[in-house]
């Protein structure tokens, strides 16, 4: 049997939400999100990634933030961490931005493009670069690597979750 990648087993649960403009992936510029489909085939792609190291993975999309703030505010206290592609609320998300640290759980940005490069570099995006409002908040941030941004960020997430001196215990 092989070694599992993690030094825990405890299930955590991972809050994946995907912000406005996200629901029409799979007609985006190829460039940046490249080959997947559809928001659906990237929630399965998380989901089934989630399963395969142990964790439980839980999906949410929507082109509205009040939908996002509420679904926050309903998972808060059932979530270990989350992961926020803030989409088109990247620059203007102030609401979301604070509803994610009121949760006091770890938080990682995610984007398909490098939201930081310039718009000739191989992963920035044509209207780029872009100002997170998220990166001084967040705990981490995985980007420019399109769907694998994703998985990236479940795997440090889980890994870092099983470390008890990850959370800020007394060291
Ligand atoms: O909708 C998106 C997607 C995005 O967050 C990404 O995943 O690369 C980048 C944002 O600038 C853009 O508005």
């Amino acid at each position: 049997m092989t070694e599992s990648i993690r030094q825990g087993t405890r299930r955590h649960k991972i809050v994946i939400i995907d912000g406005p403009n996200m629901t029409n992936l799979g007609a985006r510029n190829k460039k940046v999100y490249g080959a997947i489909n559809s928001i659906e085939e990237l929630q399965l792609f998380s989901e089934e990634f989630g399963d395969r190291i142990g964790v439980e993975v839980e999906t949410f999309v929507s082109n509205f933030e009040g939908a996002i703030l509420e679904y926050i505010h309903a998972t808060a206290t059932t979530a270990d961490a989350f992961i926020i592609n803030p989409a088109g609320l990247t620059e203007i998300g102030i609401p979301t931005k604070h509803a994610l640290s009121e949760t006091s759980k770890p938080v990682v940005e995610v984007h398909f493009a490098n939201v930081d490069a310039p718009p000739t570099a191989p992963r920035g995006l044509p209207i780029g670069p872009w100002d997170s409002v998220f990166r001084s908040s967040v705990t981490g941030v995985a980007m420019g690597m399109r769907q694998y941004s994703y998985s990236s960020a479940i795997l440090g997430l889980a890994m870092a979750l099983d470390d008890e001196t990850f959370l800020g215990a007394d060291l």
